[in-house]
C-alpha cells in the first residue's frame, strides 16, 4: 500500500451503501483522510468492514434526504445500474460545477447513465474488481480478487480519483487500455453472473464441466462483439476469462446471485443486454447471450412486479 499522498481532504458522498459502496466508504473511513458521508434510505450510525484478517466498526455520517445535501468534491455512485434514475435527486443536490462523479458499476456507458442528473460535473467510470458481500445493512465483507481492486482511465480525473484512495486498503490502478479492461470485466460478468443467478449457486458452479462449456459459448459470442467495439481481446480471451474466474474462491457469490436470492430486479440489461445490443449494431449474432438475457429479464420483471 502506498503512503498517504499530501493532499487536502475532500468532501465525499457515497450513494448506495451496499456491497460495493459500503466497502469503498469503509476503506476511505479506515484511512480517515477525507470528510465522507453516505446517502441512504434508512438511517445508519456505523459501518462494519470485514477484510482479510481484520474487522472494524467505523462511525458513519449518513443523510436520508437529498434536501439535506450540498455540493461536494466527489460523489461515488455505487447503486445498481437500474437504480441510477432513482438517485437523480441526490445527484442533483450533490453536484456543483467543481464536483467529480465516480461511477462504480458493472456494464458499459457509466457516464451516459448519470449525465441527465449531474449538470457539467466530470465523470470517472470505474471498473470494480473486488468482490463485495453485504452481510447486514451496516456490515460488508471485502474479498480482493486479482492484482487491483478498481481501475479507472489514465487521465486527469482518473488520476485524481485514484489519489483519493492513497493510504486506504483499496488498490486503485489507472490504465490507458480502459475500453479493453471494460470489456474484459463485462466478459467476467457475462459468465459468472447469469450462471450463479440462474442456478442459485455460488461461483463453485462455474467448475462444473457443462457450465464451463456453456460459459465458453457465451463468451465466444461476446468476445467477437467486444473486438468490434474496439477492445483488444486475445484469440483465446474466452479461455483466459474462465481461467481467471477459476482463481476466485468457489464460495464467493456474484451481485446478480444475491439479487436473485433477495427477489430484487437484476442487471440483466446492463450486462447481457449490453452485449446483445452491441452485437446487433455490428451484425454479430449472439444467440446464447440473447437466451440468457430473456431468462434473466423474466426473473427480473417478476421481481419488479412482486416488489
Ligand atoms: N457485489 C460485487 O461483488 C460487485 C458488484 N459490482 C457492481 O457494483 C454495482 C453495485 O452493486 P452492489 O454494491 O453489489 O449492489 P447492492 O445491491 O449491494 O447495493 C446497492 C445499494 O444501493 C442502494 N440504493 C438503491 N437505490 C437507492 C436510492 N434510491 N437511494 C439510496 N440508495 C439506494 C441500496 O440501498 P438499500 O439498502 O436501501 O436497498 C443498496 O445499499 C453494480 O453495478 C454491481 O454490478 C461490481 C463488482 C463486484
Ligand atoms: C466479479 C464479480 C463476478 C464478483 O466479484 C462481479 O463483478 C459481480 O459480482 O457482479
Amino acid at each position: 500500500m502506498s503512503p498517504p499522498a499530501a493532499q487536502p481532504p475532500s468532501t465525499i458522498a457515497v450513494i448506495g451503501l451496499g456491497s460495493i459502496g459500503g466497502i469503498a466508504a469503509g476503506c476511505l473511513l479506515t484511512a480517515g483522510l477525507h470528510d465522507l458521508f453516505a446517502c441512504v434510505r434508512r438511517p445508519l450510525q456505523s459501518l462494519t468492514l470485514d477484510r482479510p484478517g481484520s474487522s472494524a466498526t467505523l462511525p458513519l455520517r449518513a443523510l436520508t434526504s437529498p434536501d439535506a445535501a450540498q455540493p461536494v468534491d466527489w460523489v461515488l455512485v455505487c447503486t445498481k445500474t437500474h437504480e441510477t434514475e432513482a438517485i437523480g435527486p441526490w445527484l442533483q443536490r450533490l453536484c456543483g460545477p467543481a464536483t467529480r462523479v465516480a461511477v462504480l458499476q458493472n456494464g458499459l456507458g457509466h457516464a451516459e447513465r448519470v449525465a441527465p442528473f449531474i449538470g457539467g460535473a466530470a465523470v470517472v467510470p470505474a471498473i470494480v474488481y473486488y468482490n463485495g458481500e453485504r452481510l447486514a445493512p451496516d456490515h460488508v465483507r471485502l474479498t480482493p480478487v486479482g492484482e487491483r481492486d478498481v481501475a479507472v482511465s489514465d487521465d486527469a480525473t482518473g488520476r485524481a480519483f485514484a489519489a483519493l484512495f492513497d493510504g486506504t486498503p483499496l488498490r486503485v490502478a489507472t490504465s490507458a487500455e480502459f475500453t479493453t479492461l471494460l470489456w474484459r470485466k463485462l466478459l467476467i460478468n457475462a459468465a459468472a453472473n447469469p450462471m450463479t443467478a440462474l442456478t442459485r449457486q455460488r461461483q463453485a458452479v462455474l467448475r462444473r464441466p457443462d457450465i464451463h462449456a456453456l460459459c465458453l459459448t457465451v463468451l465466444g459470442e461476446a468476445v467477437a462483439v467486444g473486438r468490434a467495439e474496439g477492445a483488444a481481446l486475445a484469440e483465446d480471451e474466452a479461455e483466459r476469462i474462465m481461467a481467471a474466474l477459476l482463481t476466485y474462491a468457489p464460495g464467493l457469490g456474484t451481485s446478480m446471485y444475491f439479487d436473485t436470492l433477495a427477489g430484487r430486479p437484476l442487471e440483466a440489461d446492463a450486462i447481457l443486454g449490453a452485449i446483445v445490443a452491441a452485437g446487433e449494431r455490428h451484425g454479430i449474432p449472439t444467440p446464447c447471450n440473447q437466451t440468457l438475457l430473456t431468462l434473466l429479464r423474466a426473473i427480473s420483471d417478476a421481481a419488479k412486479t412482486a416488489g
